[in-house]
């Protein structure tokens, strides 16, 4: 299917050109299935297009939101994704609560964590275990060492290929993260990816041969479309074909 890069002047650009994709893909999602499953990254990147996605004229009710990785603290923490998109977007907007589906990370073992929003997911999409089921929309950031998600360079969760959500690691610390397997199950992936320090990622992900282990952005290999949207900042030096 569609694989692009889209490179827009400036992270204010970036931030608006993803607005429009997201709403178009989102009024696709319900005209065609009457809902619309997201699943979003965190960070700091996306955080303007959260507060536009506050005020869209949008079918709320219509509409689930996912996490596609989240730090192992409580909502309440200042590094929560869910918090993050609660303060910025979900607390302005008249979406459903019953909608909303943070990842638990209130269990004493993270890997329990992992184990339960696997479970809630194939229930919410009314599936067995052992399927796969298909996002609408994922949206992912990547940091300056090329991962995405929490799947980070050189983790054990880069090789779960038999379940939706592992138990991630950065510097020691754990994360709930989906795996390859469920990002590249989606209709529509968007990567939003913003500033210089992710140039170096960018040059080695778009490379004709490179490392996975090394840049995890590199292994998304969805079956459906992959945007990849950037600003010029990140994406003013490669040499790529779009
Ligand atoms: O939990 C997270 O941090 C994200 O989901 C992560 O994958 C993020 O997208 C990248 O680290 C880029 O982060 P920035 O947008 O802050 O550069």
């Amino acid at each position: 299917m569609t694989h692009k890069v889209l490179i827009y002047p400036d992270r204010q650009a970036l931030v608006s050109a993803a607005f429009d994709l997201m709403v178009a893909r989102i009024r696709t999602a319900v005209d065609e299935r009457q809902r619309c499953t997201i699943a979003l990254s965190g960070g700091s990147t996306p955080q303007p297009l959260y507060a536009a996605l506050a005020q869209a004229d949008l079918p709320w009710d219509r509409i689930g939101i996912y996490w596609g990785d989240e730090r192992y603290v409580p909502p309440s923490h200042p590094d929560s994704n869910y918090g993050m998109t609660k303060r910025i977007w979900l607390d302005s907007c008249p979406i459903p609560a019953a909608n909303i589906h943070p990842m638990p990370t209130n269990f004493a073992d993270p890997q329990q964590a992992a184990a339960e929003y696997d479970r809630q997911i194939l229930a919410d999409f009314g599936l067995e275990a052992g399927s796969i089921p298909a996002f609408d929309l994922i949206l992912l950031g990547m940091g300056d060492d090329g991962h995405t998600a929490s799947l980070f360079p050189h983790t054990a969760a880069l090789s779960v290929r038999d379940r939706l959500v592992t138990v991630g690691e950065k510097d020691g610390q754990p994360r709930i993260t989906f795996t390859y397997p469920l990002i590249d199950r989606a209709r529509s992936t968007i990567f939003l990816i913003s500033g210089a320090s992710k140039q170096t990622a960018l040059g080695e992900i778009f490379a004709p041969t490179g490392d996975a282990d090394t840049y995890p952005a590199r292994g998304i290999q969805p079956q459906g479309e992959l945007l990849w949207l950037l600003d010029a900042d990140a994406g003013k030096d490669l040499a790529i074909a779009s």
